[in-house]
């Protein structure tokens, strides 16, 4: 069966990518293609929706999508854990609500570098994560990197929050989940996350390079396919990729 997709954001970089694989798939196929002038009305009726938009428009596509009972895949970052509880709260209170995917980072590398820094969290007293985003990123920090903390912070339990001296000057970073973020806004390059992990006498730097939009691609179908087959809300691609965390529940 063909799943019929409507892209949101469809005239944008990521939306462009989407519409090229769903015409390149044979079990894909496009709905509709939404820019910012478009009514969210013309997403309604879609086997799932993909929001590739703004941080400031995801919000109401997120929640119009729960309300027209479409699964939605949403790969616009500015997602904090506060803003996805709201999302819980409606799909609870919305009779057959389907899906919603928040997928921070489509990049498979990106999933498995945020695993793998979770499972380093408890080894570790101080961790950072410094990100760094081609200059027209409109929101910092990176979703990804927001995602990244709050794993590291949820694997570290017990063990409390890293050590983040002086966090209080603003050269130190954002606190997410405790975690130190930086934030770096470049020409140049996509996108790269470092997160640096110290103990005593050594670091671990877990680095992930985006080096051309491809790599969002395999992540892309991988989300457009399970959507409309899941149930609730789920934060993160490693939730369909069974790496073992405690992902999904966020
Ligand atoms: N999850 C992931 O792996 C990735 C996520 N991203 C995120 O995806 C999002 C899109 O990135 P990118 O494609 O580079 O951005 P672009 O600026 O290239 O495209 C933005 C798109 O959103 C549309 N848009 C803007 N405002 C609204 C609105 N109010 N309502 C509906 N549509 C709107 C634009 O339409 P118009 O042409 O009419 O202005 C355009 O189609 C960003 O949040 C980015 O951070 C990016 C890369 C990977
Ligand atoms: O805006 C981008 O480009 C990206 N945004 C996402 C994020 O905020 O993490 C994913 C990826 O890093 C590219």
């Amino acid at each position: 069966m063909t799943i019929r997709v409507a892209v949101v954001g469809a005239t944008g970089k990521m939306g462009q990518l989407a519409l090229r694989l769903i015409e390149e798939a044979d079990d894909l196929e496009p709905f509709a293609a939404l820019d910012s002038r478009s009514s969210l009305d013309e997403l309604d009726g879609a086997d799932v929706a993909i929001d590739l938009t703004h941080p400031g428009a995801s919000g109401e596509i997120v929640a119009h999508a729960i309300a027209a009972r479409v699964p939605v895949v949403v790969g616009t970052s500015g997602w904090s854990v506060d803003r996805i509880a709201d999302i819980r709260r409606r799909h609870r209170e919305t009779d057959g609500a389907r899906a919603v995917l928040f997928v921070p980072n489509f990049s498979i590398g990106s999933v498995l570098g945020s695993a793998f820094a979770a499972m380093a969290a408890p080894f570790f007293e101080s961790i950072e994560i410094v990100e760094a985003h081609h200059a027209g990123k409109v929101d910092s920090p990176s979703g990804t990197a927001v995602r990244t903390a709050e794993l590291m912070a949820d694997a570290r339990g017990t063990d409390g929050p890293v050590a983040a001296p002086h966090a209080d000057q603003r050269a130190r970073g954002q606190l997410v989940a405790g975690v130190p973020v930086h934030s770096l806004r470049l020409s140049g390059l996509l996108a790269e996350q470092r997160v640096v992990l110290g103990g005593d006498g050594e670091t671990l730097s877990i680095v992930h390079t985006t080096i051309s939009p491809s790599s969002y691609e395999a992540g892309i179908l991988l989300a457009l396919r399970s959507a409309p087959g899941r149930e609730g809300v789920t934060v993160g691609l490693d939730a369909l990729l069974d790496l073992g965390l405690p992902a999904g529940e966020r």
